[in-house]
């Protein structure tokens, strides 16, 4: 036997004109070979490893072939695998057979012009594949192919491809080496074949066409190396042809995959087109404005609505702030940056006009940090009031008895107001904005004709031009965005109930002196309509304006003014109201923490301080505001100073320069220094977050002396 005694490669095939012995390829081994094998056939006690030439491992092989039976003078013609079996082996070889073949059809005129049968072998020893005629073979019964059949030393004896995978390296076996005496004239080279792994998956196998008995020694030496060297090269390159082959189908399979990838980024990027197209197809059908800010009120998208509320242009609203259309005691941005999802009530000022709107503030938050990335801002189509009222279907929700107050003052107007409530005369309720009117205008409107509609009209939040149409209402085409069949306005609906006329002061001149007709005449004609329609209805009108001065600045009718005033509530500032102050606080708090199913936390001291000595410019409305803050900052149940919006901390600073030096009347008080030192500490531990140590440093006594102090002055920290 002859093999190679390097791995396979490059440098192996080289090599192998050089290891391979001369004397291995001589006749007289050959003739060696032949005789000891004819005396092992004939006589069973023979041991063939003794004899000169004899290769051990052929010799074993020898050995082991007898004891299995294997009869020496026929060869393998049946398989014994089933059709199936055959089948899943060759599905299973499928590349390599391929490969193979390929490989054979640009080699196959070197292969026959040597008389080459190439042959393949799977690891077990099935023929996936031989090419080369078979006829040459006199003791081949008539084949035209081996393929399928399984030969190995149980069947066949000793062969190139057995000892080969057996011993996995290129192995070459001269003609009477073979066990099958129908081999005994041909020398076979055999090659493994590795997979990626390294494993040994087949054998490539060359063999010779018969030779004479005993061939010419220059006929061994140029049939033996060339065909070990020929068919070891040959394996390693089907070796590079799989491994290629195999890098190949994963090339294409991963470039499968990214067009199946980037099918399905294309389809999920048109749906996203499609959902964002109809987002804003639903933003802009919305009667309520929505606008997405974001985490310092930039506005980055904003529909119709929106933009008509803040009136603003499609090509300014990139560059506008949200800020800039709060006031300054807003918490609107506050609340965005906790994260909650919350509706407060705000006042916008939207160019000279101050309009309140109920805006449900959504959140959206980075899951990571769960800092602020976008807000969207919900605002309501018309203000407050008027959805209020649309809300109810048309009633007052409000009684007289939803109206909290301790003040005398306060509560002597509200006695006055039930006892308006019996008369059937116009009502004018005056006070600043957020002190309640309109609830006053509720809690009557229940008192006199609860069954009937409450329509609350604000003459400020709405463009002149359109007051009129939504007072009296218009006909069918009688302008441009007209409803085709026409609507009633406030007034008519307002039949048999109460119509609530909030901001009067802002009805342009020329509408008063309709209006002023319609409550003489008790009778309305719509815009573009040419009939009178009775109506009957109580009006209750509401002004934080001076309306007096208004009538003689010529600013508004005079007659229309005494029509409306002959019985006037006027309901005072929430700051001239005093305990009120934490009444309501409490009374919100409540309400609030209720309707969530809160814990109900309670005012600190300090915190009942600050809220006291805070003016309250928007009033009611903004102390429930700032309450909502509260509840939504505190943690535990105490709400501490630092509970409540930087505007009240910096606005009830203990002292203020500007005061003393203005002469406040209270300076007198504010100068005592028991006043100035509770001042200061109040101040520090405003500053150090009510950290004890902190303002001990900022006032630069020890930590000891702050908590005497502290005991002594009652601060609560
Ligand atoms: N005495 C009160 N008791 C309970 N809630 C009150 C009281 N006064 C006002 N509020 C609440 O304060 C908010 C503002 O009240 P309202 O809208 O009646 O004020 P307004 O004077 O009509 O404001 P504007 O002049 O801006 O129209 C409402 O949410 C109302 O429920």
């Amino acid at each position: 036997m002859t093999f190679m005694k390097h791995d396979q490669g490059t440098s192996g095939i080289q090599e192998i004109y050089c290891t391979i012995n001369r004397e291995l390829l001589s006749r007289e081994r050959w003739q060696a070979i032949l005789r000891c094998k004819q005396d092992f056939l004939q006589n069973e006690a023979e041991d063939p490893s003794k004899y000169p030439y004899m290769d051990q491992e052929v010799a074993a092989s020898w050995i082991r072939s007898r004891r299995r039976g294997v009869n020496p003078y026929s060869v393998v013609t049946n398989s014994n695998l089933t059709p199936e079996e055959l089948a899943g082996i060759l599905n299973k070889n499928r590349r390599l057979i391929d490969a193979t073949r390929s490989l054979a059809d640009s080699f196959k005129e070197i292969i026959m012009a040597c008389g080459y049968i190439l042959y393949l072998f799977d690891k077990n020893g099935v023929i996936l594949l031989n090419e080369g005629s078979l006829e040459s073979f006199a003791s081949l019964p008539e084949f035209d192919s081996r393929t399928g059949l399984l030969v190995n030393e149980d069947s066949e004896g000793t062969t190139a491809h057995e000892l080969c995978l057996r011993l996995k390296r290129p192995v070459q076996l001269l003609g009477p080496e073979h066990y099958c005496v129908a081999f005994q004239n041909s020398i076979a080279s055999a090659a493994p074949i590795k997979n990626n792994n390294g494993q040994i998956q087949a054998a490539l196998v060359f063999v010779s066409q018969p030779l004479l008995n005993t061939p010419e020694e220059e006929t061994l030496r140029k049939i033996g190396p060339h065909s070990l060297g020929l068919v070891t090269a040959l394996a390693v390159v089907l070796e590079t042809q799989l491994r290629l082959n195999m890098a190949g189908n994963l090339l294409s399979e991963a470039n499968e995959q990214v067009s199946i990838y980037q099918r399905q980024i294309q389809i999920a990027n048109d749906k996203f087109i499609t959902i964002h197209s109809a987002l804003d197809t639903a933003l802009n059908c919305m009667d309520e404005g929505v606008v997405t800010i974001d985490p310092n009120g930039q506005i980055l998208h904003i529909n119709p609505a929106g933009m008509r509320i803040l009136k603003l242009r499609p090509d300014e609203v990139s560059s506008r702030n949200i800020n800039e259309f709060l006031g300054s005691n807003s918490c609107l941005m506050l609340l965005a940056k906790k994260g909650e999802n919350i509706t407060v009530e705000e006042r916008l000022l939207v160019g000279n006009d101050r309009y309140f709107y109920h805006i449900n503030i959504r959140p959206v938050v980075q899951q990571s940090t769960q800092d602020l990335e976008l807000a969207v801002l919900k605002f309501s189509s018309e203000k407050v009031s008027a959805q209020q009222n649309n809300k109810s279907g048309s009633m007052a929700v409000c009684t007289f008895e939803g109206i909290v107050s301790e003040n005398k003052d306060f509560i002597k107007g509200l006695e006055l107001a039930k006892r308006f409530a019996r008369s059937p005369e116009n009502i004018l309720v005056t006070g600043e904005s957020g002190t309640g009117k309109e609830l006053y205008a509720q809690a009557i409107h229940n008192v006199r004709c609860p069954q009937g509609p409450f329509m609350a009209v604000n003459c400020a939040a709405m463009p002149r031009e359109l007051i009129e149409s939504e007072l009296f209402g218009y006909e069918g085409g009688s302008f441009t965005g007209a409803e085709r069949s026409g609507r009633p306005g406030k007034i008519e609906l307002a039949h048999g109930g109460t119509l609530f006329l909030d901001e009067i002061g802002d009805m342009p001149l020329e509408l008063q002196a309709v209006l002023l007709r319609t409550l003489e005449d008790k009778q309305i004609m719509r815009v573009g309509g040419s009939r009178y329609k009775k109506v009957d209805f109580y009006l209750i009108a509401a002004t934080n304006k001076n309306l007096y001065q208004m009538v003689k600045e010529n600013l508004f009718r005079e007659d229309l003014y005494y029509r409306l005033s002959v019985l006037t509530l006027t309901i005072p500032p929430l700051r001239e109201r005093g305990n009120d102050i934490k009444l309501l606080s409490e009374h919100f708090i409540e309400n609030y923490c209720r309707k969530h199913g809160w814990n109900i936390p309670r005012l600190s001291p300090a915190a009942q301080k600050k809220i006291t000595e805070y003016q309250w410019p928007g009033n009611v409305r903004q102390l429930q505001n700032t309450m909502i803050y509260a509840v939504n900052t505190v943690q535990g149940d105490v709400i501490k100073p630092e509970n409540l919006p930087d505007f009240i901390l910096m606005e009830t600073c203990p002292l203020k320069v500007e005061d003393i030096k203005n002469g406040n009347k209270h300076v007198g008080d504010m100068l005592c220094l028991e006043n100035l030192e509770k001042a200061a500490i109040e101040t520090a531990l405003l500053h150090a977050n009510n950290y004890v140590p902190d303002a001990a440093e900022i006032l630069g006594i020890s930590r000891s002396t702050l908590y005497r102090k502290l005991k002594d002055y009652d601060i609560e920290y």
